[in-house]
């Protein structure tokens, strides 16, 4: 059974997409609207928290007012592009605890190899958010939702910006107990496996390190 695949399409995100897209977008602007994107997928993927009330007194009469009900978070960064998602979800929650999986795709057999992975131990009690901004073939997402989930993870959720249809439709076949936030479904994969009208490698986009 397929938890959720949700699309945010609200028309900023949308916008700040295209721009970030653009072969033309520099580093810095890359960084900046992944950051802002980002602030609204956590918005998504965090939207089913619970919430407990406490009281407090306004300047005008005390209310029985909402907060969060003490839901553990971690967010899992997939190294390096994940990264990119971190800072805004840690903008959202900055109590959250972080772990992180180090994965490189091999861009011949396209299958991840497990570089670093350290993650925080009550990971069976906390909602786990995993970060990586590209679901290609979903070799990544399924091997670090499946590390995540070897290390005691129940609650996992995946936040990516692109989903290719061949990605989805292997994690939700692999995990279909976690729900995918996702910014666009975009069209296909190429022949090396880039997602298509994609943005390129996400990674090498964020840091810089394109040619090196
Ligand atoms: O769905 P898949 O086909 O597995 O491809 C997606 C993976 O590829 C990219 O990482 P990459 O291996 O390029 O590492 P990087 O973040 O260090 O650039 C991306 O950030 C995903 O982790
Ligand atoms: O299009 C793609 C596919 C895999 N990894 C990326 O960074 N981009
Ligand atoms: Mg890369």
């Amino acid at each position: 059974m397929t938890k959720s695949v949700t699309v945010v399409d609200h028309p900023l995100v949308q916008h700040k997409l295209t721009l970030l897209r653009r072969k033309e977008a520099s580093t810095s602007e890359f960084r900046t609207l992944l950051r802002e994107i980002g602030l609204f997928l956590g918005y998504e993927a965090l939207r089913d928290l619970p919430l407990g009330r406490i009281q407090i007194e306004t300047p005008v009469c005390t209310m029985e007012a909402p907060v969060l009900a003490g839901k553990k978070l971690t967010f899992i960064s997939v190294l390096r592009a994940g990264d990119g998602l971190l800072g805004p979800m840690l903008e959202l929650v900055p109590s959250a605890r972080v772990g992180q999986i180090g994965l490189a795709r091999d861009e011949e057999t396209l299958m991840p190899t497990k570089y670093f992975f350290k993650v925080p131990q009550d990971t069976a009690s906390r909602v786990n958010v995993i970060l990586d901004p590209m679901l290609a073939t979903g070799h990544s997402a399924i091997r670090a939702v499946q590390e995540i989930k070897d290390a005691g993870a129940k609650d996992v959720r995946f936040v990516c910006l692109l989903a290719a249809p061949e990605g989805l439709k292997a994690l939700t076949e692999a995990h279909p107990d976690v729900p995918i936030i996702t910014a666009a479904i975009d069209e296909k994969l190429n022949e090396k496996a880039y997602i298509v009208p994609g943005l390129g490698d996400a990674g090498d986009r964020l840091f810089g390190t394109k040619g090196v």
